[in-house]
């Protein structure tokens, strides 16, 4: 366990590696780990199970509050149940996928989440020593003074092609073409509430789209441990480095 509580906050559009990489840097560093995500899968689930109209804003953040969630931060036990019911796979199927974006858009909803999120957070940092949290809105919104704050980024062309590898087993015209819908049109419509194709100013850009999954969780690590200068992005000047912290030492 580290000294001092440690937040590591991590956010990236998806397929970018953050879920992966933040489990094992976790697991690497034995802290907690908070996929919120699966938060937001959770709301768009239990809205599906009830039959709860997606398009009611107010129907769907009073879901949100009333949720009984249980998540847990062991980043070898994702288990994820409400009311009892184990929703760990139901929360990654296709339908859940496309509608969640829905969800996650409604501010009432977002702020509910947030609140929760900050609590696991904060349980964490006592309990655990702390935790690797990842999403959308983290470095930003959720943890904002997180010990360190990192955006994995990568090509269109790569998160594509890793995702149509995970899901379809491949990654050639059509299972990519397959995979298009969520990743690109999701993207699109969750960037409407949170930024996160570019790094807010303190955050470190890691581009990933060179780099292999070993790679990248070593980039973490060495960020983490200061091994590496990380590149800030910085406001201005306009003449200043992009913020890009590139590959592992
Ligand atoms: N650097 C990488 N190179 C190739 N594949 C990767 C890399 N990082 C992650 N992956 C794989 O890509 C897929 C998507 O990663 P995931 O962590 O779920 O992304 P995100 O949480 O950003 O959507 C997973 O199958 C994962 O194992
Ligand atoms: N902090 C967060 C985390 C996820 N979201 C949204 C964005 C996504 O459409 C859904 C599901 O997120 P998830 O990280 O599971 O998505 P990917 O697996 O990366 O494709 O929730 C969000 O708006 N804010």
């Amino acid at each position: 366990m580290p000294s001092s509580p440690l937040t590591i906050a991590i956010d990236g559009p998806s397929g970018s590696g953050k879920s992966s990489v933040s489990k094992a840097v976790a697991r690497e560093l034995g802290l907690g780990y908070l996929d919120t995500g699966a938060m937001y899968r959770a709301v768009a689930w239990h809205c599906l199970d009830q039959e709860v109209d997606l398009t009611d804003q107010e129907a769907v953040a009073q879901a949100a509050r009333d949720l009984p969630l249980e998540i847990s931060t062991d980043p070898d036990d994702q288990t994820l149940r409400v009311g009892g019911t184990d929703i760990t796979s139901a929360i990654r199927e296709t339908r859940v996928t496309s509608q969640v974006s829905t969800v996650a858009t409604n501010l009432d909803v977002r702020a509910e989440l947030r609140r929760r999120q900050r609590e696991i957070i904060s349980e964490a940092r006592d309990e655990r020593g702390g935790i690797v949290a990842e999403g959308r809105d983290i470095t930003t919104v959720v943890a904002p003074d997180a010990e360190h704050r990192i955006l994995v980024t990568a090509s269109e062309e790569a998160r594509l092609a890793r995702r149509s590898t995970e899901l379809h087993g491949g990654a050639d015209a059509d299972q990519v073409e397959a995979t298009r819908d969520q990743i690109v049109r999701r993207d699109r419509q969750d960037s409407t509430v949170s930024a996160f194709m570019e790094a807010a100013d303190g955050v470190v850009t890691l581009d990933t789209s060179e780099l292999d999954f070993d790679q990248v969780v070593a980039a973490v690590l060495a960020l983490v441990r200061g091994e590496v200068e990380p590149a800030q992005h910085e406001e201005e000047p306009a003449t200043s480095p992009d913020g890009h912290a590139g590959g592992p030492a």
